[in-house]
């Protein structure tokens, strides 16, 4: 068998199913909590096979983890290790080659798009280091279009904004904001539908030290008001704020308990 196929008949031989925690290898288990519905995100030997002309990749091993409500957890390793791709995976931004997403208790991973993007609208927040915003519009109607796509929340806008202090800034456009500006309005957007769940991917990249401080602070606010965080991040002040550190490497998790 040529060495794509046989990639591919990996990444698709792999099911779906619940293996049961004790056949699990120990750096492949999910931290799955006893009330299973505190598990607010929850992946499941996930894979992720590239091809790109003569040249393939399987960016994701069997990835398997769970975040719970109100916990903070960072997702670090090498570049090229799978941190993005399994972030993508996890919004629905992408599809797994095999294995499964669920966000809620409902399974995001191969659905089609459309229904991916209804499902990230209703429950996930994606922050990521182009911000979604739209250039033209203010930060408030950048918000007011973000809620326009989801189900809401109990939160006005406006109190969205003072949860990320930027309720002076409602009015301005994205290219009159300073770069700790740019990363709250983001996360205002990622925060527009109150989801359960809020993916960062190197939310702090660009920012500077006292900078970071404050939108970590902010994400992990986030998760003290019940949200589940995963965060990748290069960042050592990242993984200090987590409650929990995953590690990948060459797409697989090494599970380090903080
Ligand atoms: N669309 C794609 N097509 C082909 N290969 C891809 C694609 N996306 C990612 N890869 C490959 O998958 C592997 C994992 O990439 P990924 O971007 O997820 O790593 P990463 O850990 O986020 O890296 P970094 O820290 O540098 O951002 C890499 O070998 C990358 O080249």
């Amino acid at each position: 068998m040529a060495c794509h196929q046989r990639l591919l008949h990996l990444a698709v031989r792999v099911e779906p199913v619940s293996v049961p925690a004790q056949d699990r290898s120990a750096s492949a288990q999910p931290r799955l909590v006893a009330d299973p519905s505190d598990n607010t995100l929850i992946a499941r030997e996930l894979y992720r096979f590239f091809r790109a002309g003569d040249e393939e990749t399987l960016a994701l091993r069997g990835v398997s983890l769970a975040v719970r409500r109100g916990e903070t957890v960072a997702v670090i390793g090498p570049s090229g290790s799978g941190k993005s791709t399994l972030l993508s995976c996890l919004a629905g931004l992408d599809e797994p080659s095999g294995g499964e997403v669920r966000v809620n208790g409902e399974r995001i991973s191969h659905r089609p798009e459309t229904e991916r993007a209804r499902l990230r609208a209703r429950h996930i927040g994606v922050l990521t280091q182009s911000w979604n915003l739209v250039p033209h519009l203010s930060v408030y109607d950048n918000l007011r279009l973000a809620r326009s796509a989801g189900p809401g929340g109990r939160s006005s806008l406006e109190e969205v904004l003072e949860q990320v202090a930027l309720e002076r800034r409602a009015h301005a456009l994205p290219r009159h904001l300073s770069g700790g500006e740019l990363a709250r309005a983001g996360l205002a957007v990622a925060l527009a539908n109150a989801p359960a769940v809020l993916l960062a991917d190197e939310p702090t990249g660009e920012l500077d030290a006292s900078t970071e401080r404050r939108v970590l602070d902010l994400l992990r606010a986030q998760a003290g008001r019940g949200c589940a965080v995963l965060i990748v991040t290069h960042s050592a002040e990242a993984v200090r704020v987590a409650d929990r550190v995953i590690t990948l490497n060459d797409g697989r998790v090494r599970d380090d308990a903080t």
